[in-house]
């Protein structure tokens, strides 16, 4: 049961509206116009509703029955004024003429209110006659206006709630057309055609922003779908902030032979466009100016208009943003509904019929709607799709950039005879893609030897990946080697990618190959014999395509024999073998090493020029040095971290200031670290000596870390680093001396 507001203009009943409150009523802004308040049962003009320049008005036709303004019988002519509301039993009209002020109401709020505007009606009915509604669909044609909810989704809902006895609400969602709610009926021509241009739209591939293919499927579908009507679908481009202000041409335009598209007026268009606007039917809309444009003689011939906000990825006209460092900065993307309620539509299809063609239905208005969100939908999914792609692209090309540099970087130092043989033998090797076994103790750049193999070859551009067996149990081993799958064990939340797929088409080193278990090496010997293998937990063979690189510090051969490694995986590794010598074997590399190292540390902290002393390299050629190359270059990092701050010009780092952990020939026994510059200026100083008294260990803590930290310029984490210990184990050994201090002061 509804409610209607007839405008009358001269003897033919025309405009009827459907009130939907709380939507505002549009009147035709003609001095002819009336307004009747009627019944099925009887029809009886009450009042009537004229205007002039200014002002509508209502006056009151002398029947028996008055019009009820805020509940007030009026007799005589009441004045409305723009933006005046009217309210009768219930429903709230307000009387304007600017089309700006029009807004949608919810279909399933204005179903509720229309129902219980029709209870007071019936309730007062009786005592004033007051005609409203039942059955005047019935007596004339159902020319009507109306708002509905943009989204089927929501058209679907509140078709649920509804009665299935309402047929003048909003469209019902096609599958319901013909069936009862809750039904699903058979597939009719129409969802079949919507569904071939949802499969066709997710079949595309578009390049850049570019939606023209898809929106041309769009428009062969509604074209198909609805014969009689010309379409024009407009996509908004927006200078990066705002939307472009006017109507732009449209980008597609469907006309029959013989009949020619009209753009809808600019004051509809920014309606349609205003933040959260529903999509719109309106019906006999003949000679309306405001809701179509005239043709070439003039004539407003536009007999229904559907138009519909589509809510499409914003379009710039300048250069889309696309690196994904701009986009790491950005806020989290905001979901294109969210977007469109927040700056309105980005794109508007406008569908007409002309007089003597059949008015669009609601039917149609469902087949539009839906089929714009199909549209919508897959052109926010191909743009998220393109952007993944482009930064996937750069990505691609960031790791490329990277991988170059450290290609550059991976510089095997040295002129020894010993590391001539090694770099000898890494160019030899890198070309084919045989296995190699590293072999040589720790720290003598095993790693290293294992890098630059990989980018002298010509697996250089894929990935390079270390995994280090010694510092995993067997089953993690195992799971880190091959990948897992999601649920294979407690604690694999997620499917995971071994290190075998991860290098694909690169090269994996296996670090420390010795300590790997009997079972695990079972496995790795098949996937390095060319079987493919399966994630722990799964079923689906995985072959690679994976150059290894083993290293170990131990004697395999030796390990062969006592059965802790097996023989035949031996013999797979162990193709070429190059073996690394102990720092110590490779006579002045130790210098050079050395000064590298000073040069590397003193740039990347920022520190001023500095050098080895004479005697400071002839300690460091005469240390065994049983850590190797790693060991040289802690010793060097901690010279310069400790080497003096307010050193003006070069700073020489002593021998005294190198800070070894076996004592040297010709070395006082254990000299504290510390330089020759601070020895002299620094007090007090940790007293390890015999002279002075006595202190106690915790005395001598407290005054070591006091010095490191007046060394390090007071930066805690440095001084706890070269302490070796956590930087929070600092600050409470810190907080424990000031409150001793407080408590003796
Ligand atoms: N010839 C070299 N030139 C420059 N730096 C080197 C050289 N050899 C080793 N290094 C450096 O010494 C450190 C230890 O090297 P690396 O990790 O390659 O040794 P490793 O033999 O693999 O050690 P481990 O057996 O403990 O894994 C690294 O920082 C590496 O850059």
């Amino acid at each position: 049961m509804d409610a209607y507001l007839v405008l009358h203009r001269g003897s033919r009943w025309t405009d009827v509206y459907r009130l939907v409150p709380p939507s505002e009523v549009i009147l035709g802004r003609s001095s002819e116009n009336q307004v009747v308040l009627r019944s099925g049962r009887a029809s009886r003009r009450h009042a009537r509703l004229a205007c002039d320049e200014t002002s509508w008005y209502i006056e009151d036709l002398g029947s028996r029955n008055g019009v009820f303004v805020n509940d007030a019988r009026i007799e005589q002519p009441t004045r409305l004024g723009e933006g005046d509301r009217l309210q009768v039993a219930g429903f709230e009209m307000r009387f304007t003429h600017d089309l700006a002020h029009w807004s949608g109401g919810d279909p399933n709020h204005s179903r509720l209110a229309s129902d219980q505007a029709t209870r007071n009606y019936e309730d007062e009915a009786t005592q004033d006659d007051l005609m409203l509604g039942e059955g005047f669909a019935n007596e004339t044609e159902s020319e009507w206006l109306d708002i509905v909810s943009r989204s089927p989704a929501s058209t679907l809902a509140s078709q649920n709630d509804s009665t299935a006895t309402d047929q003048t609400g909003p469209p019902r969602p096609l599958n319901e057309q013909s069936s009862r709610p809750g039904q699903i009926g058979p597939a009719s021509a129409s969802d079949q055609s919507l569904l071939q241009m949802a499969f066709a739209l997710g079949r595309l591939e578009l390049p850049d922003d570019d939606f023209e293919p898809a929106a041309e499927l769009l428009m062969q579908t509604l074209a198909a779908q609805i014969p009689a009507a010309e379409i024009g679908l407009y996509i908004f481009e927006s200078d990066g902030n705002l939307p472009m202000p006017n109507l732009p041409m449209p980008r597609h335009v469907h006309q029959r032979e013989g009949h020619r598209y009209r753009r809808p007026p600019e004051s509809l268009v920014r309606q349609i466009r205003a933040p959260g606007a529903s999509a719109l039917l309106a019906r006999n809309v003949v000679g309306d100016r405001r809701l179509a444009t005239e043709d070439t003689r003039g004539e407003i011939d536009v007999e229904s208009i559907v138009m519909v906000p589509l809510d499409l990825p914003t379009i710039t006209s300048a250069e889309p943003a696309t690196n994904a460092e701009s986009r790491s900065n950005d806020k989290p993307l905001e979901n294109d509904t969210q977007k469109h309620e927040r700056s309105g539509a980005s794109g508007l299809l406008h569908v007409i019929t002309t007089a003597g063609d059949p008015s669009l239905s609601e039917r149609d208005l469902a087949v539009i709607v839906t089929a714009c969100e199909i549209f919508c939908e897959a052109c926010r999914s191909l743009s998220r799709r393109q952007r993944l792609q482009q930064t996937l692209h750069h990505s691609q090309e960031t790791i490329r950039r990277l991988r170059k540099q450290i290609a550059g970087r991976v510089q095997i130092l040295g002129r020894s005879e010993k590391i001539a043989q090694v770099q000898y033998q890494i160019a030899q090797v890198a070309r084919s893609g045989a296995a190699v076994l590293l072999r040589g103790e720790s720290g003598t750049g095993k790693e290293l030897v294992a890098s630059a193999i990989h980018y002298a070859s010509p697996r250089a551009d894929e990935p390079m990946v270390c995994l280090n067996c010694a510092a995993l149990s067997k089953d993690l081993l195992e799971s880190e080697l091959f990948g897992h799958e999601k649920g294979a064990f407690t604690g694999a939340t997620d499917l995971k990618k071994g290190k075998f797929e991860a290098a694909s088409g690169g090269t994996l080193m296996l670090d420390e190959i010795g300590e790997m278990n009997l079972d695990l090496q079972a496995k790795l010997l098949r996937v390095l014999e060319g079987h493919p293998f399966e994630r722990v937990g799964g079923h689906t063979s995985i072959r690679v395509d994976v150059r290894v690189i083993a290293a170990t510090h131990r004697d395999l051969q030796a390990m062969v024999q006592k059965g802790t490694f097996r023989q035949d995986l031996f013999y797979r590794l162990n193709v070429i073998e190059i073996v690394v010598p102990p720092l110590r074997e490779r006579g002045r590399d130790i210098v050079l090493l050395a000064e590298h190292f000073v040069g590397t540390f003193v740039q990347a902290m920022g520190r001023g020029p500095m050098k080895l002393t004479t005697d400071a390299t002839k300690k460091l050629l005469q240390y065994p040095w049983p850590g190797n190359v790693r060991e040289l270059r802690n010793v060097i990092e901690r010279a310069v971290v400790m080497a003096p701050l307010e050193t003006q010009g070069l700073h020489e780092i002593g021998a005294e200031e190198l800070m070894l952990t076996r004592a040297v020939a010709g070395d006082t026994p254990s000299p504290p670290p510390m330089s020759r510059s601070a020895s002299q200026t620094e007090s007090p100083e940790p007293t390890n000596s015999e002279s002075g008294p006595p202190i106690s260990l915790a005395q001598l803590e407290r005054q070591h870390i006091a010095r490191v930290l007046k060394r390090t310029g007071g930066n805690k984490s440095q001084t706890a680093s070269i302490l070796g210990i956590e930087r929070s184990t600092l600050d409470r050994k810190l907080k424990r001396y000031a409150a001793e201090d407080t408590a003796t002061h």
